[in-house]
């Protein structure tokens, strides 16, 4: 940091040296003779210019920078981020190599200062500080997320001009109670609604049926057998891509939880279409027009058309409005009356038609998708890449299957020969509370989720420490820079720097459990995020923070226990590396195709003799040799 800004402070003063001095000296001479150069031949002239100018706007921002650095001014702006291109600034790294350029900011100015980055016409403030991290994060009066999800709602998620001033003129904030000086009718606090409605859903009673829904799909999803699908033979077969394979099952399973069946199945395209635009997030957060990237906005334009199908057909068969507390929390055609309450209110407000309605209802199944289903590979992949932590976790995994009382079959004897009845029952409360597996979680989570948390100072300026942050800016709080702050983490949650934090390592939540052993030097550990504020933050903070969290953590730990009773598997290429395109974004997909050989263990429909289908092969001789026997052998180590 120190030689950073000497560095800095040298180069400003060659600058300042050049620019005073340009009629005399060696310098100068050589800047007189450019430009008789640049006079003479016209073609030198533009090239010479543009360079000047770069040169010139980064000697500026430097010395700005250099000056805020030095300042111990009160109140004073975070320093500037120095940048070459005038008036753009940082604007194309931030669309476009985002990790770079987070990654650069951190080298050179650690986390003793935040620091602004010109972006066009706007600025960010990148906070670097953790200790400020969570006290901005839960200061949602004076500093929203309402200038970046207006922002959000009509690029992400295409609210026309026709229905985004209601999202633009709503400052009345997230509150009951709406902020002061504010004047919004009470049907238009969009903000206010949508943030209350969801975190009511998200919990208690609402929340346990749709997470036992979840699971219920899934393995609905999963005991389903296609006889000409080889991955369904019960052979050891190689899958060249299970994380297609495998989120799209998943989505599946957990979109219908939330909305019932029928946005599926009217809309045969929609999960495909689904994946097309979160595959294309990166793309169309870049702002471009549409006849540069045709591929993303016509998936989000068939999505959108499918929602409104399913309104339509929604609205035919059930009553919206009957969604109070006495009527039934669950509709085939609505799914979770969270659904029924949510259009209600946005009919209500009189300037929604049905495009802005489905746009509402794209931004919620966004929400509940982008995130916690990459999430949930990322958590299985790193169990079953790990044979050794997969072995320490079956047992409670396989305690999450509900064995019916009826039932003489032991679902956990590798001996019995018999069938359970499919699809199988869970109930995997066993599973999110275990200790190893919660750790597990968290660590995914740290180390997948690479999202700015964005706010806004929208009642005046903020003031932070010595620092003001300028209302309108954009404030961004960036988890990976938590997610990797050794100072944060500290030595425990480091091993002493034995499992450092670019590493994964399963026990990094663990600890001590003095509750039942207060000496602490027993065996007995229990999982915590205990001091990990401003570290740990996957979810924001604050009354902002992720209302779907818990059942983000049921839909990532539960799939594990399906999957596991389901199938065998081994990662062939171990962990796959993250896509860098989704930094910032939220959670990370792999950038890669992930390979791996697995096999089917229940309601599997016989030897495929090596046939082949959708890049999916049949191994002809399984290792061991003993692929064609009948399986209720749950959670086998994943080995013959
Ligand atoms: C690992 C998975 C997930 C992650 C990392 C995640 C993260 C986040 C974050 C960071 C926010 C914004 C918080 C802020 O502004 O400070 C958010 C908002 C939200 N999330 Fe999640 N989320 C996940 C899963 C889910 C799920 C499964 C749902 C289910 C419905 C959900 C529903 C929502 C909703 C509705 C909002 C907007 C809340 C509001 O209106 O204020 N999320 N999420």
């Amino acid at each position: 940091m120190d030689s950073g800004l000497q560095r800095l402070e040298a180069l400003a003063k060659l600058a300042m040296h050049n620019i005073t001095h340009v009629p005399v000296g060696g310098s100068g001479k050589i800047v007189l003779a450019t430009a008789d150069a640049v006079v003479q031949n016209w073609k030198l002239s533009l090239p010479m210019s543009i360079a000047l100018l770069l040169l010139s706007t980064y000697i500026i921002t430097s010395l700005q920078s250099v000056i805020a650095l030095r300042s111990s001014k009160d109140g004073r702006e975070p320093p500037i981020k120095p940048y070459w291109i005038p008036y753009l600034g940082d604007w194309f790294g931030f669309l476009t190599a985002r990790r770079g350029l987070v990654e650069g900011i951190v080298a050179k100015y650690g986390d003793s200062t935040p620091v602004t980055i010109k972006l066009g016409p706007a600025k960010a403030y990148l906070m670097l500080q953790p200790e400020t991290f969570a006290p901005l994060l839960k200061a949602t009066r004076s500093c929203t997320n309402k200038a970046f999800a207006v922002l959000v709602m009509s690029q992400m998620f295409g609210t026309k001009k026709n229905a985004i001033h209601i999202y633009k003129n709503d400052n009345s904030g997230i509150g009951s109670v709406p902020l002061p000086g504010t004047n919004v009718p009470p049907n238009l606090r969009v903000w206010y609604h949508q943030h209350r409605t969801a975190s009511r859903f998200m919990q208690g009673e609402s929340l346990k049926l749709i997470g036992e829904r979840v699971m219920k799909n899934l393995s609905e999803e999963l005991a389903k057998v296609d006889p000409s699908d080889p991955v369904d033979s019960g052979e050891w077969v190689t899958l060249p891509d299970f994380y297609k394979w495998w989120t799209r099952k998943l989505f599946a399973a957990a979109i219908s939880a939330i909305c019932g069946p029928y946005l599926v199945s009217l809309n045969p395209g929609f999960v495909d279409d689904f994946w097309t635009y979160l595959d294309e997030w990166p793309t169309i957060s870049k702002f471009y027009p549409r006849f540069i990237a045709p591929k993303a906005y016509g998936a989000r334009e068939r999505i959108l058309d499918a929602i409104k199908r399913w309104h339509a057909h929604a609205k035919e068969h059930s009553d919206y409005r009957l969604n109070g507390p006495n009527d039934p929390y669950w509709d085939d055609y609505w799914g979770s009356s969270w659904l029924k309450v949510r259009y209600a209110w946005g009919v209500d407000t009189g300037a929604m038609d049905d495009d802005a309605l489905a746009s509402e209802d794209l931004a919620l199944f966004t929400a509940a998708s982008a995130n916690a289903l990459p999430m949930a590979f990322w958590n299985l992949i790193e169990i079953y890449n790990d044979p050794s932590l997969l072995v320490r976790v079956q047992e409670e995994l396989a305690k999450s299957i509900i064995t019916p009382p009826s039932s003489s079959l032991s679902l956990s004897s590798p001996s019995s020969n018999e069938e359970p009845q499919l699809p199988l029952q869970f109930d995997i409360a066993t599973v999110t509370s275990n200790p190893l597996l919660q750790s597990v979680y968290a660590e995914v989570l740290r180390m997948r989720v690479a999202l700015f948390h964005n706010r806004s100072p929208t009642l005046g300026d903020y003031k932070l420490g010595p620092f003001t942050l300028k209302k309108g800016g954009l404030v961004t709080v960036p988890t990976p820079v938590a997610s990797f702050h050794e100072g944060v983490w500290g030595p425990e949650r480091t091993d002493h720097g034995r499992r450092p934090l670019t590493q994964f390592w399963a026990e990094r939540f663990l600890v001590p459990d003095l509750d039942s052993d207060p000496s602490g030097h027993g065996k007995k550990v229990k999982f915590s995020t205990e001091g990990l504020e401003g570290g740990w933050m996957p979810y924001g903070g604050g009354s902002l923070m992720c209302p779907g969290r818990h059942l983000a953590k049921q839909e990532m730990m539960g799939s594990v226990a399906v999957f596991a009773a389901y199938f065998d598997m081994q990662v062939l290429n171990g962990v796959p590396r993250m896509d860098d395109r989704f930094f910032g974004l939220g959670a990370q997909p792999p950038g890669e195709p992930v390979p791996v050989r697995i096999r089917r263990k229940l309601g599997a429909v016989g030897n495929m003799n090596g046939k082949l289908s959708g890049g999916v092969k049949v191994e002809q001789r399984p290792r061991g040799g003993s692929g064609s026997r009948k399986r209720n052998a749950f959670f086998s180590d994943g080995r013959d």
